[in-house]
């Protein structure tokens, strides 16, 4: 069933566990993040980017919210760093439940400013919204933030900027960054961070970049003749730990790439006379449900979907 983005992370941060929220960009990813959560009786979010609504547009939209629709499990179809007010707007008029406002590359008092416009418009429509406090190091579609510019969120203003802006759940920086290569020269997780923001609010967290990179993945990348560098991600164990503390939606992206990307190499590789499409989609389709699998047992979510039904 399609639900919004607050009735899956509500009873998450609840329960103590976390919904991963996989970005798509076509069929084949949101079978994999859809199929496989029904298989293990677990609630997910579906995000697109403004890059997938690009590149997909109310027809990958359209495929998203009738797969959920059409699931025994909750899914919420979330817009993930919306840019602006009319961002977020847009995605809502195509249906999406849940919309990210990233306006975390204002000051904090424009920010207030911008997320709070969104979340009047949001909750009028019964949509749910996330904000963005703090910065991540690393690239962010709308924003190059250099590692040592990259800054952890405070948690004196995230109670502030919760209470002034009514916002349903809050992305906060705690040392992740988005891409395959993660935390240089410093601990992944600020964890005491993650505590002392959670003992002082009760909305869900959400941690951007918290794909793992898993080593396995990027071996199989190379050996498939892919090119990488020294890729790293964030643990299970870390993750386990942070939803522990108050994260419930942990986005992947970069995971389900490297994923997509080994099964089409490895398919070609094993048989270069290959042409036809499904016999190197489907592979990584695979490959990527064995991710999506992976997640979900490791942030608590496989087996939480009837609960949250009952709900
Ligand atoms: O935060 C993300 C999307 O918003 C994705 O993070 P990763 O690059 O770690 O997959
Ligand atoms: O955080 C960004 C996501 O990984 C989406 O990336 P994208 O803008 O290339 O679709
Ligand atoms: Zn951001
Ligand atoms: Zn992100």
């Amino acid at each position: 069933m399609l639900v919004t983005g607050k009735e899956i992370l509500v009873p998450a941060r609840e329960g103590k566990y976390g919904v991963p929220a996989f970005n798509t960009n076509n069929m084949e990813i949101t079978q994999a993040i859809i199929h496989t959560a029904e298989k293990l009786e677990a609630p997910v979010m579906v995000q697109m980017s403004e890059g997938a609504i690009k590149y997909g547009g109310q027809d990958l939209a359209n495929i998203v919210k009738d797969m959920a629709q059409r699931a025994k499990i909750p899914v919420a179809l979330h817009l993930d760093h919306g840019s602006s007010y009319e961002s977020a707007l847009k995605a809502i008029a195509m249906g999406f439940t849940s919309v990210m406002i990233d306006a975390s590359h204002h000051d904090f008092e424009e920010n207030i400013r911008e997320t709070k416009r969104v979340v009047e418009a949001a909750h009028a429509m019964g949509i749910s919204v996330e904000a963005e406090l703090g910065r991540l190091g690393g690239i962010e579609e709308h924003v190059i933030v250099d590692e040592k510019d990259a800054f952890l969120t405070d948690p004196e203003e995230a109670v502030q900027f919760i209470e002034q802006t009514g916002t349903d759940y809050l992305a906060i920086a705690i040392g992740t960054s988005h891409g395959a290569y993660k935390g240089k020269g410093r601990p992944f997780i600020d964890h005491e961070r993650i505590e002392k923001i959670a003992s002082m609010t009760t909305i869900p967290l959400v941690a951007h970049g918290s794909s793992g990179v898993p080593k396995e993945i990027t071996d199989r990348f190379r050996t498939a003749g892919g090119e990488i560098g020294e890729a790293a991600g964030i643990a299970d164990e870390d993750l386990t730990r942070a939803v522990q503390h108050g994260i419930a939606k942990v986005n992947v992206d970069t995971d389900l790439r490297l994923a997509a990307s080994v099964g089409v190499r490895e398919a070609f590789m094993s048989n270069p006379k290959e042409f036809d499409p499904r016999k190197w989609m489907g592979p990584a389709r695979d490959v990527m449900s064995e991710i999506v699998a992976h997640k979900l047992k490791v942030l608590g979510a496989a087996g939480k979907a009837s609960m949250q039904a009952m709900k």
